[in-house]
């Protein structure tokens, strides 16, 4: 009989929920210390760690929290629309974000962090564009939640 492998999810993998919202608890916290962010965060709401945290854990294979419970990817789309975010702005979200990756603890295994790197970027970079849309303008919001895997290296590191 053959052995069966079960891939864990990117959600699994990085230590499900309680993982991210640690991980975006701290980040928060350390926005308010970084010029380049902390005017665009200075008006969010008091559960924007844990917003966001079930947002990225739904994109990693998580459960539907955002979708059922947060207004899923559109109410997303349209927080950033307007905000008119810079590039040098996103580079210091990212950057941040990952100092605290490595702070809190979050998996540091080549495969994880090219997966979750590969789709900060792409979030990152679409959060930019899609600042620069006209809220009131822009009628058609809808795109599917965005869902993310390990890619091209297949699977979590196996040592
Ligand atoms: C992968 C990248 C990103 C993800 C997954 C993400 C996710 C989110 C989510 C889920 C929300 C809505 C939270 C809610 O429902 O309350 C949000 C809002 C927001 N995001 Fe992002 N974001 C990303 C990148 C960025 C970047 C690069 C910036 C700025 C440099 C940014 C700035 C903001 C701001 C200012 C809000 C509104 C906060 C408030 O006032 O409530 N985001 N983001």
């Amino acid at each position: 009989m053959s052995e069966q492998k079960t891939v864990p999810t990117l959600y699994e993998w990085a230590g499900g929920s309680p993982a991210l919202e640690r991980l975006f608890v701290r980040f928060y916290e350390r926005v308010p210390q970084e010029p380049l962010l902390r005017d665009v965060f200075a008006q969010m709401d008091p559960h924007h760690a844990q917003h966001v945290a079930a947002f990225v854990g739904e994109v990693l294979g998580g459960p539907k929290v955002y979708s059922e419970e947060h207004g899923g990817h559109a109410h997303m789309i349209r927080k950033h629309m307007g905000r008119n975010l810079t590039d040098e702005q996103r580079r210091r979200w990212m950057s941040l974000l990952l100092e605290t990756a490595d702070e809190v603890g979050l998996p540091d295994d080549p495969e994880f962090r090219s997966a979750f790197v590969g789709y900060l970027e792409w979030g990152s970079r679409l959060a930019v564009i899609n600042s620069k849309l006209d809220l009131a303008a822009t009628e058609d919001t809808t795109a599917p939640m965005p869902q993310w895997s390990w890619g091209a290296v297949g699977g979590p590191y196996q040592g």
